[in-house]
Parts: C-alpha cells; sequence; structure tokens
C-alpha cells in the first residue's frame, strides 16, 4: 500500500452527482480537489449519440452490470440493473429526460426533518445548474447554468395523436411539466445540445480540470474509507493493480451512487453491525440505516402494432437507417437524436387522490422483451406504465470484504399492495389513451401483453413475469435527524457520528421524488459543493 498524496477535497465517483460536486468545488479556487471514478474516459460513441445509448447498457466498458436479488415481485427473476462506470457516471448512460418531480416531494423530505429541502429551496440549486434552451417561466428555469436542457426537434405524428387522444381523456398538454405544474401529458425534455449527450461529467468536470486545481483518476476502484476514530482522513483505492491511499485535507464526499456509496461505506465498517459481521467485515460505527431504503421505479411495458404510420422500427432499418445516418452525419437530427422515450403523461390511478399518482410513458418504437436493446421488426410503440412513488423498499448489502464483490441489491418491486394496484391503474389509463381517437386509427394490436390479459389479476401478472427497472435507484444513505435510525446523513448531508465525510447522491433521497433522479442527483450535487464550502444557501424562491 502506498501513501501517494493529499488534497483538500476527495470526491469518489465522476458521476451525476460527483462531477457537480468537483466542477463546483474547483470553481472557487479555494482548494484542491481529486476525483476517484472505477470507470474510464468517456469517448466511446453509445455515450454521445443519443439513441446509441442502447449499447452501453451492458456494455462492461461502460456499465457496472448489477444484477437485482431475485423476489416474488418479479416472478423469481433478477433484472440488469445498469448504472454508468465511466466518466459521467450514469448520467452519461441514461436515458436522456429532464424532469425534476412534483413541488410536494421536496416539502415532504423537508417535513421529515431535512431544513433547506423544500421546493422554494432547492429550486434556486435545480436553476443554478441548468441552461434550458426553450420556453418555460424563468421563476421555474434555469438559463445559464452548465447542464442544457431542450425539447425534441420536431414533433412526431404518432406522438400527437397520442397526446391529442389523451386530451379526449381530459388529459391536457403541458407546456412545462418541470414548471407551475407536472400534471398532463407532454414531450419529454431532454438533455441533449445540438445532437449530443449533455453529460455530467463533460458540463461540469470537464471545465473543472482545465482550471488546473482538479485531478481525476479514472480506472480508480475505491475499497475504503480511511478513518482515524471516527474521523474520515482519506480513501483507499486500486488502479493499476496496486492498492493507494489518497488522503483528503478538509473532507470526502462521497459520490458513488444509491449502490457504491452505501457499499462503500459497509466495506469501511459503518453500517448495521450484526449485517456487517454476518458478512465478514469489522463494524467500526454504528449506523443500521445504511443500505436500507433502496427504491427504484418498477415499469411494465406495453407494445402497440402500429398501422398507417411510420415508427422508429422501421426508420432505423435497412435504407431508412442510411437516410437516418446522413441526417444525423449532417444536421444532427432525425431519430438518432431521439430519447428512447419521447413523452410523458402524469395521471391519477383514482380522481380523488390529491396529487398525481402514475405515470404512463409514450414512444413510438418498440423493444423485444421491453427492454432498451434491439427493435422490434413490426412497426411498433411502447407505453410504459410505473407508479409514481412506490412505498415497497428494498436495500443494498454488502457480501463479503471484497470490495470487488457486487452487493445484493433487492428492491423488493411490487411488495406492497398499495403499489401493486397503482401499477395495474397505469396499465389500465394507458389502454384508454391508446383505444382514443385519434390515436386508436394507428393501433393494429396491442401485442404484448396483449387483449387475453383483461383482469387486473392478468396485468399485474404481466407487471411481475415481464416489468422491469427504470433505472432510478435511491434512498440508501436516508437524509434525516439522527433520532430515526433509519437516517444516515443529516440535512447538511454529513454523516451521522463521523466527521470528514459527506455523502452526495442519489442515496440520500429520503422519499423518491414522482420523476426520473438524474435532475435530484445533479442538484443534490450542487447543495452539496456549498456545504462543503460552508457557503450559506442561496435564497429561496418566492412561489
Ligand atoms: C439506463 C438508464 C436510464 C436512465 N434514464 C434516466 C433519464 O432519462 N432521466 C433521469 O433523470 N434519470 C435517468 N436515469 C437515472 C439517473 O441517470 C441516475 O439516477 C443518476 O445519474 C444517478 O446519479 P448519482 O450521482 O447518484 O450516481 P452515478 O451517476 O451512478 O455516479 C456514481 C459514480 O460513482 C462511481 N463509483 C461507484 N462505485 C465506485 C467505487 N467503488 N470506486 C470508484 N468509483 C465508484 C461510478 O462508476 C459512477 O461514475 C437512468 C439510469 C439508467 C441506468
Amino acid at each position: 500500500m502506498t501513501t501517494d498524496d493529499s488534497f483538500d477535497f476527495v470526491v469518489i465517483g465522476a458521476g451525476s452527482a460527483g462531477s457537480v460536486v468537483a466542477g463546483r468545488l474547483s470553481e472557487t479556487n479555494n482548494g484542491t480537489v481529486c476525483v476517484l471514478e472505477a470507470g474510464g474516459h468517456d469517448r466511446h460513441l453509445a455515450i454521445h449519440v443519443p439513441a446509441a445509448v442502447v449499447y452501453a447498457l451492458g456494455n462492461p466498458k461502460l456499465d457496472w452490470m448489477f444484477r437485482t436479488a431475485p423476489s416474488e415481485g418479479t416472478a423469481g427473476r433478477s433484472i440488469l440493473q445498469s448504472r454508468g462506470k465511466v466518466l459521467g457516471g450514469t448520467g452519461a448512460i441514461n436515458g436522456h429526460v429532464y424532469t425534476r418531480g412534483d413541488a410536494s416531494d421536496f416539502d415532504g423530505w423537508a417535513a421529515q426533518g431535512n431544513p433547506g429541502w423544500g421546493y422554494a429551496e432547492v429550486l434556486p440549486y435545480f436553476k443554478r445548474c441548468e441552461r434550458r434552451v426553450g420556453p418555460g417561466d424563468d421563476t421555474y428555469r434555469g438559463r445559464s447554468g452548465p447542464f442544457t436542457v431542450t425539447d425534441i426537434d420536431a414533433p412526431e405524428p404518432l406522438c400527437e395523436a397520442f397526446m391529442e387522444a389523451a386530451g379526449t381523456l381530459g388529459i391536457p398538454r403541458n407546456p412545462d411539466y418541470n414548471g407551475a405544474t407536472q400534471d398532463g401529458i407532454a414531450y419529454v425534455q431532454r438533455s441533449i445540445h445540438r445532437g449530443r449527450r449533455v453529460s455530467p461529467a463533460r458540463a461540469y468536470l470537464f471545465p473543472a480540470i482545465r482550471r488546473g486545481n482538479t485531478e481525476v483518476r479514472t480506472d480508480a476502484h475505491v475499497q475504503r474509507l480511511v478513518m482515524e476514530g471516527r474521523r474520515v482522513v482519506g480513501v483507499a483505492y486500486r488502479k493499476g493493480g496496486q492498492d493507494h491511499i489518497v488522503r483528503a485535507r478538509r473532507e470526502v464526499i462521497l459520490s458513488a451512487g444509491a449502490v457504491g456509496s452505501p457499499h462503500i461505506l459497509q466495506l469501511s465498517g459503518i453500517g448495521n453491525p450484526e449485517r456487517l459481521r454476518a458478512a465478514g467485515l469489522t463494524p467500526l460505527h454504528a449506523l443500521p440505516g445504511v443500505g436500507d431504503n433502496l427504491q427504484d421505479h418498477y415499469a411494465a411495458r406495453m407494445v402497440l402494432r402500429i398501422r398507417g404510420a411510420k415508427t422508429i422500427n422501421e426508420r432505423v432499418r435497412s435504407l431508412p437507417l442510411l437516410v437516418e445516418l446522413a441526417r444525423y452525419a449532417l444536421f444532427r437530427k432525425g431519430a438518432l437524436a431521439l430519447t428512447p422515450t419521447l413523452l410523458y403523461c402524469f395521471g391519477k390511478s383514482d380522481p380523488a387522490l390529491p396529487r398525481g399518482d402514475i405515470q404512463v410513458s409514450f414512444t413510438p418504437a418498440s423493444y423485444p422483451g421491453g427492454v432498451w436493446s434491439g427493435l422490434d421488426r413490426f412497426p411498433g410503440a411502447t407505453m410504459a406504465c410505473w407508479q409514481q412513488r412506490p412505498l415497497s423498499r428494498g436495500h443494498v448489502r454488502a457480501l463479503s470484504p471484497d470490495p470487488m464483490q457486487a452487493p445484493e441489491i433487492q428492491p423488493n418491486y411490487l411488495a406492497e399492495e398499495t403499489d401493486r394496484r397503482a401499477i395495474v391503474a397505469a396499465m389500465r389509463l394507458a389502454r384508454k389513451i391508446a383505444g382514443a381517437a385519434p390515436f386508436a386509427q394507428y393501433v393494429e394490436a396491442e401485442s404484448w401483453p396483449g387483449p387475453t390479459a383483461a383482469s387486473d389479476a392478468a396485468l399485474l401478472e404481466h407487471a411481475r413475469k415481464n416489468g422491469n427497472t427504470t433505472y432510478h435507484l435511491m434512498g440508501t444513505c436516508r437524509m434525516g435527524p439522527a433520532e430515526d435510525p433509519r437516517n444516515v446523513v443529516n440535512h447538511e448531508l454529513r454523516v451521522h457520528g463521523i466527521a470528514g465525510l459527506r455523502v452526495a447522491d442519489t442515496s440520500i433521497i429520503p422519499d423518491m421524488p414522482a420523476a426520473n433522479t438524474n435532475a435530484s442527483a445533479l442538484m443534490i450535487g450542487e447543495r452539496a459543493a456549498d456545504f462543503a464550502l460552508g457557503r450559506s444557501a442561496l435564497p429561496p424562491i418566492d412561489l
């Protein structure tokens, strides 16, 4: 083991949140920053060409390729749980959708003993991050941040028909679901600019490297935190077959994501003592909530066979593919510049509910088995149906002291009755929209699960047997007061009972927002940098 050197700050993980933390720390020129990232550089085309993201998933050069533990909710299946292992992290291989959630989600975080995390208080950080290109009320939208958010280049005829059909059911078009209200249906807003992915690393980390005070070490697999008593003073990592230690003069910021962060804490002896011992680890600090409270959105996908309109399935095959390649090469537009999902529809499983609880996404393309991969050979469209805030909770647990052995990831999908009811309601809403004019004329048949899945029980069976992750893991280092044993970090993201250490990524999310998680990860990174620098919070926005 060699003790290499020391920096003011050491950031573990160059993913969505870690890139922001490092980028903002470096901006002030108030200390040196070292970033340790297990993955490599981000030159792979699958990262940058939006539609090529399907080639990033399951690619060991870019993806940790975790698998979830089987459960009753997945009919005993284990599911591929992709996480980015590259500069930009999961933000370099995600589906490009930019969505923040409902105001009430963040007010809920604050109400659980997290001062400063209500919507009016986190909104300035969402805005600081964002460079919104397109319409939107500037009360809600940022115009000059590093992370560019754009709209789709041109309307898609099938999407237009789907939105009109939703309109006939009382679901209006929402001009900006990241604005005053989330309700309604809309094209997704995207982290794509000029036909290329907006990656957190390119937006935040690369400028930090150019400033000269930030050093990024790739292929550096963190093994554990180095502690002196209850203080973290450095990080042990393996690179090029050798063990190293880098010391942190001020603090370590753990941004290894919802799987990596609790795993690294556990490998360092921080967690539930009984479980640590069972995994062969020596407990150093009891914090029973580490790795618990795992949440994810679980989607049941339905496939429609389309007639009378072109879908992406035909546009990227044979001769038309050559046309699309030319369009992309010349104009950075067309099917290759599209997100894997094009529409978001936010709805309610019960009209009496005070806020939306289900979501149907639509895309005029279909994938065998409902997983982003090759496209079906027939003209197809997909509706993905999920519950916005599932109650089911799972865990991430180290299984051995070997840092290279993946932890157990058990999301416990559909464990709660409310979640089972909601996913069935979302599938019923999807079917209603697909059956409404003017979209219905394009539906030749529902090919998956198909009309034989008519009862609630049959729809639930489809969800169990064929449902899949939406890749929104979060919650495993829960933020909240120390008195509650579920909590791991306080409202300034400091680990309870440990000095010199913060956690900043989606693992700190106490309860799931009604949204994908990249926007929240970036916002959390923005906040963490301010905390680490001792800066006062941005003033709340008067709403
Ligand atoms: C296929 C897919 C599609 C998605 N689509 C969307 C979408 O469209 N919109 C959206 O908002 N969200 C989406 N998400 C989710 C979103 O991208 C993630 O929630 C977000 O990027 C997580 O950010 P993070 O900072 O918490 O973790 P990450 O971005 O995962 O960063 C963690 C980093 O830490 C590194 N790391 C982990 N362990 C170690 C270790 N031991 N040593 C060194 N480094 C380590 C990792 O390699 C990684 O770079 C998607 C996710 C996936 C996988």
